[in-house]
This record gives C-alpha cells, sequence and structure tokens, in this order.
C-alpha cells in the first residue's frame, strides 16, 4: 500500500488489522472450546513429541523463563491466568493442529464478521489478523471455520513475535512489515489496553463491544458491536 500524501480520518480505512478472541470469533468458543482441548492434549504432546523441533524449541522457551520449574507445571500455571506467553501459545497451536485435522475442532466466527470482511476484501480494503495466537494456529483457526477455509481474505497475519498487544511498539512494527500508514489503519478489538496501544502508535482504533461475550466498552474509542456498525461507522462498504 503506498503512502497517502494526504491521509485523513475522514477517508475510510485502507487496512483493517483485527484481534480475534472477541473480535472475530467468540470468547465462548476460545475459553470453552480451545482452551480446554490444548489443556487436555498438552501432557501427551510433551511427552510424546518432546522430539519435534518446535516442541523442543518451545518447552526450551518454557524453561528459559521459567528456570527449575517443571515446563508442564509452568504452562498449566500461564494458562490458569491465561497469559500471553509465545511458547505456550505455540505448544497450544500445535494441540489444535490435531484437532483440526481430525474435524474435531472448527471454528464459530460471530454471524455479522465474514460478510463484513469479504465486502471490505471486494473493495481492495486490506485485512490483516493480530492475535495472541501463533501465526500457526491464526491460519488454522481460519482454514477451518463452519464457513470453510477464509485465510485467503487477510494479507498478513501476526503473532507475539511483533511483541505484546498492549504495546505501541507492536503497532509500529506491524506498520512497518506490512508496509502499511498507521493513520490508513482501522485497529479492531474488544480490549481497551490493545486499542490504547494503537492509537498510541497513530492507528485508527474502534472496540468491538458483544453483547453476547458481556464486554465492557470503554470510554476513549469509538465502539461497534457488529461489523455491520463499523462500516457505517467507518465510511467501509456495507456487506450486501
Ligand atoms: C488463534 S485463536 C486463539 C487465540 C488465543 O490463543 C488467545 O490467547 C486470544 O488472543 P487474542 O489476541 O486473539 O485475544
Ligand atoms: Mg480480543
Amino acid at each position: 500500500m503506498p503512502p497517502d500524501p494526504t491521509p485523513s480520518r475522514s477517508t475510510p480505512p485502507r487496512a483493517v488489522l483485527l484481534d480475534i478472541e472477541g473480535t472475530t470469533i467468540p470468547v465462548s468458543f476460545v475459553h470453552d472450546v480451545l482452551f480446554p482441548y490444548a489443556r487436555a492434549a498438552l501432557p501427551a504432546l510433551l511427552r510424546e513429541h518432546a522430539d519435534d523441533p518446535q516442541v523442543h524449541a518451545a518447552i526450551a522457551e518454557v524453561a528459559r523463563l521459567a528456570p527449575g520449574v517443571d515446563p508442564l507445571a509452568q504452562l498449566e500455571a500461564w494458562m490458569d491466568r491465561d497469559e500471553k506467553i509465545a511458547p505456550l501459545k505455540t505448544l497450544q497451536g500445535i494441540a489444535w493442529a490435531q484437532g483440526y485435522r481430525t474435524g474435531r475442532l472448527s471454528a464459530r466466527m460471530y454471524p455479522d464478521v465474514l460478510p463484513a470482511l469479504r465486502a471490505w476484501s471486494a473493495a481492495g480494503i486490506r485485512l490483516a489478523v493480530y492475535s495472541s495466537g501463533s501465526v500457526a494456529a491464526q491460519k488454522l483457526i481460519y482454514g477451518h471455520t463452519d464457513e470453510g477455509d477464509v485465510t485467503a481474505l487477510f494479507d498478513g497475519f501476526y503473532d507475539l513475535a511483533m511483541g505484546g498487544k498492549r504495546e505501541a511498539a507492536s503497532y509500529a512494527h506491524i506498520m512497518a512489515r506490512a508496509g502499511w500508514v498507521a493513520a490508513d489503519v482501522l485497529f479492531l478489538s474488544d480490549v481497551v489496553a490493545e486499542l490504547d496501544a494503537a492509537a498510541q502508535a497513530g492507528l485508527r482504533t474502534c472496540q468491538i463491544a458483544r453483547p453476547e461475550d458481556g464486554t465492557v466498552a470503554g470510554t476513549t474509542h469509538r465502539v461497534a458491536a457488529t461489523f455491520a456498525e463499523v462500516s457505517r461507522m467507518s465510511g467501509l462498504p456495507v456487506a450486501a
């Protein structure tokens, strides 16, 4: 995307960066389906696949971050606190891969999301994902939705390798990596601290506050309950 010499908030965004949990996929799917699936699968994964290079590297990273602690116990403690730690996210992604492959997992998106993403993409709006879930896990979730494989809608996938979602520098890294101009990009998330960080980096922001997830609307960002509302507020194409 070439830089716009006169970026203006009165023009529609040229790109949209999207959080997953609570924004495109229900919190209940992540917390009641994905997380318990990974928690149940991790002991066998660590026991039986410790020689797999990705598993091996992730376990080594857990040991580096928590020296002297049993890696499985540490992972379970992080899961108890829903910590967004890269090796945990890598291992969860590996655990979910088997579930998607065998058809035991299929992702449910909020019903308003896909029509909007399709309309935005068809109009040339660039779309990218930024989630604490690993890039591999992001491609799995969007590759195995109840609506089929929707990964082709996205130009980019970004995870904690860019930095934490509550740090402004992470959004600057993503802009540099994508070649996007922050002022032209709309970031959608349910979490105010993430929106604060994105706004600090110069992105436009809109909080997604879903009644079904009980998301509490903040006071400092625009708020929408659905992607149709985002379209109307931001001048993005509205789904037919
Ligand atoms: C890739 S889906 C699972 C998302 C996940 O593991 C998580 O912790 C939620 O992160 P998000 O940044 O999407 O809120
Ligand atoms: Mg979220």
